[in-house]
């Protein structure tokens, strides 16, 4: 593969490994175009603590122990401790049920906001957050860091339901669900924020015919999915009507490696946080200029992806996976 032109992108993941997580981060470690320099946990897929432990234990898969673990919030930004975790989606370890023996390493001695904040400092503008689970730590860190918004380059997230059903219940998407509060700091932050939500991964999805062929690699990341990906194929076999896995995770991954994968909109984000509706995230395209004042006046503008190239990212993911 041709190395990417100039510096690899510096980036960020921000995860609650999970098996589509799990892709993603072998994704990414195979992607020229891109430097990961260190993963931050949170939960959803899993709890926090089990999400570190799977961070680390991915990254010993992939012999990328160089790359820094932080360990992030175990509640939601207002304190919540009752978490929605889809160990249903994922199996009991996140990893589909493979019971693997514990990591070796620890998570670095500092929070991921504290590691997300140091690091958006350290590297103005260069630095992309690739946010896979609910926003908590990216909305901790706007918090404490007033200049985190202009200092972290971009926030590429996995989330949201944009004018179509959630997967959590017909209103909510599961990453915006496990925090709205927190996601709606992250969308009215005036950070430069680009949403990947089911209504783009949902076009993307990996057959049992792209899991043979997954399975005819002797690669070790090609080899270790297939273990994971059993549990993740039967919840979707259960739960859809699709014949495969949808591949949210890697989807937004690879937005972040080439935005040319997607195109978007933008526009002003808003999210529920309570009712029925808690977790809906609504686009407001500002094609009409509203005379009254509301919670949707002088809201910064997001982007939103629409389309998304499905081939091309179906045989990047299976490429990378491969080699
Ligand atoms: O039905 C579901 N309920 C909860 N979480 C899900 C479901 N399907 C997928 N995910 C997980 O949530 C993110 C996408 O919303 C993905 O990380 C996926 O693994």
């Amino acid at each position: 593969m041709a190395a990417a032109a100039g510096e690899p992108k510096k980036i960020i993941i921000d995860t609650d490994p999970g098996i589509d997580d799990a892709m993603a981060i072998f994704v990414a470690l195979r992607s020229p175009e891109v430097e990961v320099i260190g993963l931050t946990t949170i939960y959803g897929n899993v709890y926090t603590t089990l999400a570190t432990r799977n961070a680390l234990h991915l990254l010993e898969v992939a012999d990328r122990t160089d790359i820094p673990v932080a360990e992030g919030s175990h509640v939601t930004i207002t304190k919540g401790t009752k978490l929605r975790i889809a160990d249903f989606v994922h199996g009991a370890d996140g990893l589909g049920n493979q019971n693997f023996p514990p990591p070796e390493g620890k998570p670095i001695d500092m929070s991921a906001t504290d590691f997300l904040v140091e690091q958006a400092n350290l590297y103005p503008g260069k630095v992309t957050v690739v946010a896979l689970g609910p926003l908590t730590n990216i909305a901790l860190a706007i918090q404490q860091d007033p200049s985190f918004v202009k200092n972290i380059g971009q926030i590429v997230l996995l989330g949201g339901a944009f004018a179509v059903n959630g997967n959590v219940n017909p209103a909510a998407e599961a990453n915006i669900f496990g925090d709205p509060d927190a996601a709606d700091i992250v969308f009215t932050s005036g950070a430069d924020v680009l949403a990947v939500g089911i209504n783009v991964t949902h076009q993307v999805i990996l057959t049992d015919s792209d899991r043979e062929t997954l399975a005819s690699s002797n690669g070790k990341f090609a080899q270790y999915l297939l273990k994971i990906l059993e549990v993740y194929f039967n919840y979707h076999h259960d739960a859809y009507s699709t014949k495969g896995v949808y591949l949210h995770d890697p989807t937004a991954m690879l937005a972040a490696i080439n935005p040319s994968l997607i195109t978007y909109v933008e526009g002003a984000v808003r999210v529920q946080t309570n009712g029925i509706t808690r977790g809906l995230t609504l686009l407001y395209n500002k094609q009409k200029r509203f005379a009254e004042i509301t919670e949707w006046s002088d809201q910064p503008s997001v982007k939103v992806a629409v389309t998304v190239d499905a081939p091309a990212v179906l045989k990047l993911v299976l490429e990378r996976l491969m080699e």
